[in-house]
């Protein structure tokens, strides 16, 4: 069984839609770990939403809090402390989907972040948007965890650019695991759609 950790170069990239295509292009399992923004729709939610299929098991989040901001501090306001030896992957016979929080140097408190919940046998799947400066952030992101050693892939998602993604590849050589267009509306039938495409690049992940 295979753990699948989406990552992305920032916040509101994509991670959760990413999560849900490979959540249903393998019927896994799917763990947010630390989930802020409580209030608002959880990503656990988002993602019962947008599957059809009937094998996957949403785990529930280790640690979940409402302000829309960074864990440490979402804990804190709620007098809060994360301890990420509490955390502990959910057992399942199932491949598993995991979501970070914003991209990789979250903080969780004032020495762990993100990147401490990624195991060295989990498959990395960075999502990368383009906008102006993600160049800077993809590549950031992608070679510290190269760096470390981690298995990794990218997902582009939302308006192409052709230029950005040629040097990320180049300057990377990481594999491209899909890419997914900005879709007028976000639903079951687009993310059936893309698991569809992105199943067959996921056999050989
Ligand atoms: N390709 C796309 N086309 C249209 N809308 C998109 C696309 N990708 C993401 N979105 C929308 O952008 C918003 C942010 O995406 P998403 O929630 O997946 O980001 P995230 O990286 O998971 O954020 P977080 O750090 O909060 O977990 C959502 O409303 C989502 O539906
Ligand atoms: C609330 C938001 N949608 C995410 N869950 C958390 C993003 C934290 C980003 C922190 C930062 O990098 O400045
Ligand atoms: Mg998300």
């Amino acid at each position: 069984m295979k753990q699948f950790f989406v990552t992305g170069i920032s916040t509101d990239v994509g991670k959760t839609l990413v999560a849900a295509i490979l959540t249903e292009a393998l019927e896994a399992d799917y763990w947010k770990p630390v989930q802020t923004g409580a209030l608002e729709d959880s990503d656990s939610a988002t993602i019962t939403r947008l599957i059809s299929n009937d094998k996957t098991v949403i785990h529930p989040n280790s640690y979940s809090f409402k302000a829309p901001i960074s864990p440490h501090e979402a804990a804190a306001l709620e007098g809060a402390h994360i301890d990420p030896n509490k955390i502990h992957e959910p057992e399942t016979d199932n491949d598993l989907v995991i979501e970070g929080a914003g991209g990789l140097l979250v903080p969780l408190n004032d020495s762990d972040t993100i990147l401490d919940l990624i195991m060295p046998a989990y498959k990395v799947i960075v999502v990368c948007n383009h906008y102006l400066g993600s160049i800077n952030h993809s590549l950031l992101t992608i070679n510290w965890l190269l760096g470390k050693g981690y298995d990794v892939s990218i997902v582009f998602n939302g308006e192409p650019n052709k230029a950005s993604e040629e040097i990320i590849l180049k300057k990377t050589g990481v594999l491209v695991l899909g890419r997914i267009k900005k879709e007028p509306i976000i639903n079951k039938d687009i993310v059936k759609a893309y698991a569809k495409e992105f199943r067959k690049a996921l056999v050989v992940a």
